[in-house]
């Protein structure tokens, strides 16, 4: 029989494996890497493999001290992820040593490095946390830390690093919008965006309201891109790229005639199933936006695919699986999916174009190259001047900037770019 703990820390080790080797995302390999345990296992294995990746600089940069050179990728990764285990995750000394010693052993390649495993870690508890603590907090790979500074400046970086180590809660968006009874049903904080916020973590299917469908998982900052459409009952809605589907969810609240689309079928289904367990209705549609006919519509969104570098607080695996290679194309894909947008708006209609993303090419740059495009449009700062926004997040191009370090003392928010254009009357 294995020892208790091995299933999932093998799983951890599999998953950073995947990321750090693979380039592949925690989302890809999840649920699959881990069907074979238990539910608990499962999370277990999941909140380690997270933990791990998100204090990887820092372990890293803690390592350096013991190690004279780097060591096999999966030795290197069961000693990073003890260091999480022991310093952040709270664990008992001798649990992680004897959880690392056996996941080494486990495998033929690294079976005779379990000495090696055993020794850096008994040298790393001589040090104690202090040795740790005194580290800096996880900075960004140079591939992303580069091109942030030069956009943010390094103070605001380093804030960001600082809310990335810190993770995100778990916020929800009320159906009714009644913040202040979803609060107190479920023991949360009401935010001033209209968001309920809970910093303990939980099972979102038991809390008060799930099954009626009163309230769904939605980060402060994207419901804030949902609001600045500010759709009004009866309302023709098009929402381009809908999935999972939590703008589309908080159009259909409004009682707004929605159609929701997206290319993907299997994305789609999440839509519609949200859709079913809130009681609120939507037109889905899985197709290309790119060449899809429809509208005119009175108001679009367009939640643009983009570097998702704006979740790396729930998704620490993101900056270490990519290196921004591909960012380009979706730089292109998103200038051709406003002019999509636009063409399928009424004149005197709406756009929000937004991006959960922290890189100024699909935020800001969007923007300004879109006016050159289309220079009928406008941009509106006012329709961005939401609750619980300070004026100061709105830029000189009229769109709205949100950051991982903003509403710092309150858990902070999802990195966000949101500008509401307005299209001539004919
Ligand atoms: C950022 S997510 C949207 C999140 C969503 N608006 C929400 O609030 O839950 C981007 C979505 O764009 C979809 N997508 C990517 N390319 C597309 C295309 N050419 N046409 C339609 N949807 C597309 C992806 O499948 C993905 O679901």
């Amino acid at each position: 029989m294995s020892k208790p703990g091995l299933a999932p820390r093998r799983a951890a080790l599999a998953l950073m494996e995947g990321v750090l080797e693979e380039r592949r995302l925690l989302s890809e390999m999840l649920p699959g890497a881990v069907a074979h345990l238990a539910p608990d296992e499962r999370a277990r294995a999941q909140r380690l493999a997270t933990g791990a990746l998100r204090w990887l600089d820092r372990a890293d940069r803690s390592l350096g001290r013991y190690l004279k050179r780097r060591p096999d990728l999966a030795v290197h990764n069961a000693l990073r992820l003890a260091l999480f285990e022991l310093w952040v995750d709270g664990a008992k000394p001798h649990a992680v040593v004897d959880g690392a010693v056996a996941a080494v052993s486990a495998r033929k390649e690294t079976a005779r490095q379990a000495g090696f495993v055993n020794a850096v870690l008994r040298n790393v508890l001589r040090d104690g946390p202090e040795a740790w603590e005194a580290l800096p907090v996880p900075q960004l790979p140079k591939w992303l830390r580069k091109p942030l500074i030069a956009d943010y400046g390094k103070p605001a970086v380093a804030a960001m690093e600082a809310a990335h180590a810190a993770g995100a809660p778990l916020d929800l968006t009320p159906r009714d919008g009644d913040v202040a009874a979803l609060a107190q049903a479920t023991g949360g904080e009401a935010l001033p965006s209209g968001s309920v916020r809970l910093s303990r973590t939980t099972q979102v299917s038991r809390l008060p309201g799930y099954d009626d469908g009163a309230f769904w998982v939605q980060d402060a900052a994207a419901a804030l891109a949902g609001q600045a459409l500010a759709a009004g009952r009866g309302e023709r809605v098009l929402d381009l790229c809908a999935a999972p589907g939590g703008k589309t969810l908080q159009f259909a609240a409004t009682g707004a005639a929605v159609t929701a689309l997206d290319i993907s079928e299997g994305r789609m289904t999440r839509v519609s199933e949200n859709l079913a367990r809130c009681g609120l209705e939507a037109e889905t549609v899985v197709a290309d936006a790119l060449d899809w006919e429809g509208g005119p519509f009175d108001a679009v969104l367009l939640d643009a695919p983009c570097s998702a570098t704006g979740t790396i607080r729930r998704h620490p695996d993101l900056p270490h699986a990519k290196d921004g290679t591909d960012f380009p194309d979706l730089f292109a894909l998103q200038e051709r999916l406003i002019d999509r947008a636009v063409a399928l708006t009424r004149p005197g209609g709406r756009i929000v174009y937004c991006t959960c993303s922290l890189l100024i090419d699909e935020g800001e740059e969007q923007v300004r190259d879109a006016l050159a495009r289309h220079p009928d449009l406008r941009v509106d700062p006012e329709a961005v001047a939401l609750p619980g926004v300070d004026p100061s997040w709105i830029g000189d191009e009229g769109g709205l900037r949100l950051r991982p370090d903003y509403w710092g003392e309150t858990g902070g928010m999802d990195g966000f770019f949101i500008a509401v254009f307005r299209v001539p009357k004919a």
